[in-house]
């Protein structure tokens, strides 16, 4: 990393006032539909409260959150209170807007209300009932490689996106799959995965998962805080999903539900939740937040486009921006196997960059784009 890197100051955040960005595009049409949705389906006494929402998001202002419902999150929006919604960091208003919503339907700490859970479970039954015609990655002795690839695959598996591309359309931008193999491999302590959505992304994790177990002592597996961006994995959706492999008549999915179940049993995978991963924070610079939920992990997988944003910040890097310059606080290594649905990228080639453009202008929000990129210490 060169010496004026280290000296730049942090690229500004995406924000909600940037015209004709994907976060301007979000708040005026991908949210509000997300709500139109929730809302034709909703009981009356909810949508009063969507309705409202969708009212404030077009004119109103941002609003305080009660406390502690969602970690910390009530606590980051303090500075933003009052402000209009086209005039936020991305990030926040997208945690915030999700956080609307759950308190539209009651959530709350012993009420933990999820409006997706239907969503969620039918794309996890979708996925298990695919397993049946997926042998070789069902295999356990499936090359690593394989399964990385589709892992970045499984992650097409969004439902907060306006365009959800085919597993045939995915382009993988970076594909360091033989270092990642190698790095996955070398007998670590410990290896944490964040989590990201229901459905084939999950399913793609788990199979994941077990193919690394026998290299590393534990894999700690954190899930998010409270449901969010649609597809996101709670606790609750992951032990629906074991208990549905577990009884499924689909021998590959039983068999994963097994193994999986005993890993856990063994302690080798540990499930968390991490109050970080519902807050606009990011890790690469914050070696406090990292450490505290990463602890001695030698290595964390981000899967999933959000988990690269809380990694790299959501901020407007330059694509050729060298990668490791998001080691310097980071203390371990890094894999992101993500389909790329944000503006948030660093570490391409100037030639990737021109020659991707020219190909989909919308290439960093498309999600037919994908890498598998390694961030190693
Ligand atoms: O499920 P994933 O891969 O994290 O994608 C979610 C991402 O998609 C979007 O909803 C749209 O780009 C982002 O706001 C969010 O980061």
């Amino acid at each position: 990393m060169s010496s004026s890197q280290q000296s730049k100051p942090s690229p500004s955040p995406l924000t909600t006032n940037e015209p004709g960005s994907f976060a301007a595009f979000s708040l005026e049409q991908r949210l509000p539909t997300i709500l139109d949705q929730l809302i034709q389906y909703a009981d009356t006494s909810v949508v009063h409260a969507l309705q409202q929402l969708a009212t404030e998001m077009q004119t109103g202002t941002i609003s305080a959150l009660p406390p502690a419902i969602f970690g910390t999150l009530d606590q980051a929006l303090q500075p933003y209170i009052g402000r209009n919604w086209a005039n936020m960091p991305f990030l926040t208003v997208e945690l915030y807007f999700y956080a609307r919503i759950l308190l539209a339907f009651g959530y709350t700490a012993i009420t933990p209300i999820d409006p997706f859970q239907t969503a969620k479970e039918a794309a996890n039954d979708q996925a298990i009932a695919a397993l049946a015609s997926q042998p070789e990655y069902c295999d356990p002795t499936c090359e690593i490689d394989k399964l990385l690839h589709r892992a970045v695959i499984g992650n097409t598996a969004d439902l907060s996106q306006h365009i959800m591309p085919t597993h045939e359309q995915v382009t993988l931008l970076i594909d360091e799959s033989e270092v990642a193999k190698k790095l996955l491999t070398t007998g670590m302590q410990r290896i944490d995965l964040v989590f990201d959505n229901a459905g084939a992304d999950i399913l793609t994790d788990l199979l994941l998962i077990r193919r690394i177990s026998p290299y590393c002592t534990h894999i700690v597996a954190h899930v998010r805080p409270y449901p969010m961006f649609i597809s996101d994995m709670t606790l609750v959706n992951m032990k629906a999903l074991l208990e549905k492999l577990l009884a499924s008549s689909i021998p590959a999915a039983r068999q994963l539900g097994q193994d999986i179940t005993q890993l856990l049993h063994q302690n080798k995978l540990i499930l968390r939740t991490s109050p970080a991963l519902g807050v606009p924070a990011n890790f690469y610079d914050n070696a406090a937040l990292t450490q505290a939920i990463f602890g001695n992990a030698e290595l964390v997988i981000f899967k999933g486009d959000l988990n690269y944003r809380f990694f790299a910040g959501d901020q407007r890097w330059l694509h050729t921006t060298e990668k490791n310059h998001l080691l310097q606080h980071f203390g371990r290594s890094a894999l992101c196997l993500r389909t790329i649905k944000s503006e948030v990228l660093v570490g391409l080639t100037s030639e990737i960059v021109d020659h991707t453009r020219t190909l989909r202008s919308d290439w960093l929000t498309c999600g037919c784009y994908g890498i598998i990129q390694v961030f190693a210490q």
